[in-house]
């Protein structure tokens, strides 16, 4: 299969690695410093399910330059989303289809708006990685789970397919016939994943721990489950305990949200497309959502880089 990476960061490194270790033909599409180290030396994952060196890949600044695929990974930052979405539409082809991986639900329409609903199939990745140096992926968990599904019915053959792809490199994939209720219970566990663990700049260990902090944490569930509920009603009852299930029993204490790491590295975040998507659809849907609210409030003049370099 041929693939582009559409933004070979953390995520898009790491799947891109292990479609290519499997034989897959790939290509990553990134910039500045980690383009150049993965031009110069290959790239590097560390990852408890086994490392992978891969010393010469093609790396290119722009989907121009990778060619057309079958299978595109769409995984740059949500405020990314919509330059890059641009830079592939020259690129696509009747039978390409992208995958994508932002969290929440803001990304996955700029796509379609630019490639066209039936080349998209939305996805939602659960597991930690970020780029530890140039051309240098660490995932930081045991686990690397990605579902997508079709947004329309047509694509679900090549969903399929891809699904084979993805099993046959031991990757944890799904596909999802209801993807955007899985889209919107993932909404329900990250954004308040995202606004805990940024606005402590803490893993969810302690925070667990704290009676005081896990109330909050539980409130900023809550008020993300009033809204996904409201806005999408195939999200189940059960919606907001699945979420709490996850960040309290399942997920290792060490994790915290990529948010957290894009703010110690002074990078931009995703807040506007988290707690501000909670807060802006509360508003016009009538639901109060106090404690995003207060993470909007407090996390905003981060928002755009660290607002004291
Ligand atoms: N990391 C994680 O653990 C998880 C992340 N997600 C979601 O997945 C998405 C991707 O996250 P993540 O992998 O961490 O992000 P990263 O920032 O690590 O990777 C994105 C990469 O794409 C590059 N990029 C952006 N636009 C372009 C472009 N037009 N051309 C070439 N390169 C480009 C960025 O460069 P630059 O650095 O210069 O901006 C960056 O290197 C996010 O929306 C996040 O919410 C979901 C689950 C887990
Ligand atoms: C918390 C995590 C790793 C869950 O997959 C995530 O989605 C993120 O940090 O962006």
């Amino acid at each position: 299969m041929k693939v582009m990476v559409l933004g070979a960061g953390a995520l898009g490194g790491y799947f891109g690695a292990r479609l290519q270790e499997a034989g897959h033909d790939v290509a990553y599409v990134a910039r500045g410093e980690h383009l150049a180290a993965m031009q110069a030396d290959g790239l590097r994952v560390e990852s408890p399910l086994g490392d992978i060196r891969l010393p010469r890949v093609h790396a290119v600044a722009d989907p121009r330059e990778a060619g057309p695929a079958d299978l595109v990974l769409f995984m740059v930052k949500t405020y990314d989303a919509e330059a890059a979405a641009r830079s592939l539409k020259p690129v696509m082809r009747p039978e390409t289809l992208v995958i994508t991986a932002q969290n929440g639900v803001s990304a996955q329409p700029i796509l379609a708006e630019a490639v066209g609903r039936s080349a998209v199939l939305p996805g939602a990745v659960y597991m930690p990685a970020d780029i530890r140096a140039p051309g240098v992926i660490r995932h930081s968990a045991a686990f690397h789970r990605i579902v997508f599904g079709p947004w329309e019915a047509e694509a679900m053959p090549g969903a399929r397919d891809i699904r084979t792809a993805f099993t046959s490199a031991g990757l944890d994939a799904q596909v999802s016939e209801d993807i955007w209720a899985l889209l919107w219970q993932k909404f329900v566990m990250m954004a308040a994943n995202s606004a805990i663990t940024t606005l402590t700049r803490l893993d969810i260990g302690p925070i667990r721990e704290t009676p005081e902090t896990l109330d909050l944490l539980r409130r900023l569930v809550d008020e993300t489950f009033q809204v996904a509920r409201a806005t999408h009603p195939s999200v189940g009852e059960d919606a907001a305990a699945k979420a709490l299930d996850f960040l309290l029993r399942e997920a290792p204490p060490t994790m915290h949200a990529s948010m957290l790491d894009d703010l110690r590295r002074g990078k931009r975040l995703e807040l506007p497309w988290l707690s501000g998507e909670v807060v802006r659809r509360g508003r016009a849907l009538g639901i109060d959502t106090p404690a995003h609210e207060v993470v909007v409030g407090a996390l905003m003049p981060y928002a755009q880089g660290n607002p004291a370099a």
